[in-house]
């Protein structure tokens, strides 16, 4: 393990990036379950393949029924879900994809963890902000109603925390904006960091 020298590969991020005519970096979406991180990540993408931008979503339930089907939701496995997943995001921002994330990621210093693998100026934290109380109402996929039957253990926001992003780069009210809006918001803020520098 400590004698691991990695090759110095002549093709970097930045010969990537020029490629395919944008920067990469990673959008990451954090909020309660149901609170509209796939929903948005997928409507971003929408707009992000109109602009010929290369993407891809690492969405909780993907990732958690393939790479991550060993992790359960304690939080030390959360914390190594996030800790994976981060690592796969920071090897596709050097493959030169947008990457957008979405997972509850309940935990700041795991997105912290994120930030500090992907590099700071690649890391664009979205909170999507819905109230837990909306999220039952919403119960996308029924969780919700098994925390009251008692069939789920450690739910995000009932009976596991959720530590809310202190200031992140863009903060989504969804109760209050349409899925539209809040897409225009996010493309608003990252398309200058798309954008690459002229030499
Ligand atoms: N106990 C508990 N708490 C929260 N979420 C749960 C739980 N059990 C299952 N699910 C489903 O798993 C999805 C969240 O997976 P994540 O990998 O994003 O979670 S975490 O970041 O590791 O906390 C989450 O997906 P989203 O609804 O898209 O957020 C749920 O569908
Ligand atoms: N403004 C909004 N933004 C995002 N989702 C919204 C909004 N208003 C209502 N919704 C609905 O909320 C639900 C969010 O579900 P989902 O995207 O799966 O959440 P998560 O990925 O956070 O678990 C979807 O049914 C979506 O249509």
């Amino acid at each position: 393990m400590t004698h691991i020298i990695p090759h110095n590969f002549s093709i970097k991020k930045q010969e990537r990036n020029k490629l395919n005519k944008h920067n990469s970096f990673v959008v990451w979406f954090t909020g309660l379950s149901g609170s509209g991180k796939s929903t948005l990540a997928n409507a971003l993408e929408i707009e992000l393949y109109k602009r010929s931008v290369s993407t891809y979503v690492l969405d909780g339930d993907s990732i958690r029924k393939g790479l991550n089907e060993d992790l359960s939701f304690s939080s030390e496995c959360r914390s190594e879900n996030i800790r994976r997943v981060g690592e796969v995001a920071g090897l596709m921002v050097d493959a030169g994809i947008v990457v957008l994330a979405s997972f509850v990621s309940p935990y700041k210093n795991d997105r912290k963890k994120v930030e500090s693998i992907v590099g700071s100026s690649n890391f664009v934290e979205v909170f999507v902000n819905t109230d837990i109380e909306e999220c039952k109402r919403r119960d996308v996929k029924g969780l919700y109603k098994m925390v009251k039957d008692g069939e789920i253990l450690n739910m995000t926001g009932i009976t596991s925390p959720y530590e809310a992003p202190e200031n992140p780069e863009i903060e989504i009210k969804t109760e209050l904006e349409s899925i539209e809006t809040s897409v225009q918001k996010i493309l608003k803020f990252i398309s200058p960091k798309l954008e690459l520098k002229h030499e």
